[in-house]
């Protein structure tokens, strides 16, 4: 079967400020239907790219194509209206001299009754239809943006671009309103792209991640894969908090306070950052001075002492020093679990949980 022809392409885009370069040879691809999300800290060049595929500021490298068609590079350029993209961004601006319909219809074309029933059909859908013939200084700032979401929402966009689109909305709102508006389109067969800082907010709306670092795409995949197989360290601390065990290599082997991995085929001295999640620490009681029997999956328990404890909600994060070698480790536990510091306790790893990566300081 043939590839198919991405709705939305961008290829080896590059832009600098200042000679400093904030988006540097990034490269995705997003099918129809799919919502892919740029998920990255602040300032690594999330909203850049996206404004030079919706056209407002202009690329110093690389292309851009919708279905197979040639949408800008440095030498052509189609103008942003003429993209047939929709927008939601965060600095959206309702125009202040139009009702809420009105708004919500601007950039439709059709005889006045249609537009009016589209707008009402988006306003619904946004929970907003009661405000039609209201204007925007009347409407508080969560409320203004679901008015802007049926506005980019109603044109019905192939490709749809979104910058932290539900961050004003308050949660109780936001979780039904982000459903429906992806649901919807997905089924349109939409392609979106859309910007966040929030990990969590990506794993649930994305088909896919790109992470984001200075400029760079870091890694792509599944929100599944993207967690549970992270490039590097560093995506690994991006979506929780990560443990840090430090290993060098000896004769293929490291030795920890968990027992020994092995590292095949790496030179001796090697440095190893051993990362795994506080969610996949077990704990195990002290049986006078002896802990857990050792398993496969699990490995060697080893001993460390309570520092602090912290209920989270749902689960409670316990912070110990490690008899082994003094450093701190936190488990995460579900439930109440509230030990007194001071308290000794055994810890043991899933060994399938683990991530091991060079050590770059
Ligand atoms: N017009 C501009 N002139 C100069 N520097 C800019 C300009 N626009 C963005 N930058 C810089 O480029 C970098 C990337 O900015 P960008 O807005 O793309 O980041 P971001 O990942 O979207 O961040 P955030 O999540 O905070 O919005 C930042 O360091 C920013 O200061």
């Amino acid at each position: 079967m043939a590839p198919k022809t991405p709705r939305l392409e961008i290829k080896s885009l590059v832009k600098s400020y200042q000679g400093r370069r904030v988006v540097d040879d990034v490269s995705l691809a997003v099918q129809p239907g799919q919502v892919t999300c740029l998920l990255g800290p602040s300032g690594c060049g999330k909203s850049t790219t996206l404004r030079m595929i919706a056209g407002i500021e202009m690329q110093d490298r690389g292309e851009i194509w919708a279905d197979g068609k040639l949408l800008c590079d440095t030498v052509h350029r189609i103008p942003p209206e003429g993209r047939g993209i929709g927008l939601m961004f965060q600095d959206f601006a309702l125009f202040p001299h139009l009702s809420v319909a009105q708004n919500v219809a601007f950039g439709l074309r059709g005889p006045r009754g249609v537009l009016r029933q589209q707008a009402e059909a988006q306003l619904e859908k946004v929970g907003m239809l009661a405000y039609a013939d209201n204007y925007p200084h009347e409407l508080s700032g969560g409320e203004q943006q679901r008015v802007a979401l049926a506005r980019a929402l109603a044109p019905k966009p192939s490709i749809m671009l979104m910058d932290e689109p539900f961050s004003g909305l308050d949660n109780r709102l936001r979780d039904g309103i982000r459903d429906e508006t992806l649901d919807l389109l997905k089924e349109a067969g939409a392609a979106v792209l859309l910007v966040t800082h929030e990990p969590a907010e990506a794993m649930r709306m994305a088909d896919e991640i790109a992470l984001m670092r200075d400029g760079k795409i870091v890694q792509r995949g599944a929100p599944y894969n993207v967690y549970n197989a992270p490039a590097d360290k560093e995506a690994a601390a991006f979506f929780s908090d990560i443990n840090v065990i430090r290993g060098t290599v000896r004769n293929a082997l490291t030795e920890t306070a968990f027992g020994q991995f092995l590292a095949p085929g790496t030179p001796d001295g090697t440095e190893l950052d051993i990362v795994i999640r506080p969610q996949h620490l077990k704990i195990d009681f002290d049986r006078d001075g002896r802990g857990p029997n050792p398993t496969a999956q699990d490995g060697t328990p080893a001993r460390g002492v309570v520092e602090r404890a912290r209920f989270m909600g749902s689960e409670s994060l316990v912070e110990f020093r490690m008899d082994y070698d003094g450093s701190v480790l936190k488990a995460a536990v579900p439930s109440v679990f509230l030990p007194k510091p001071g308290t000794a306790l055994w810890l043991m790893i899933r060994r399938d949980r683990c991530f091991v990566f060079p050590h770059r300081s």
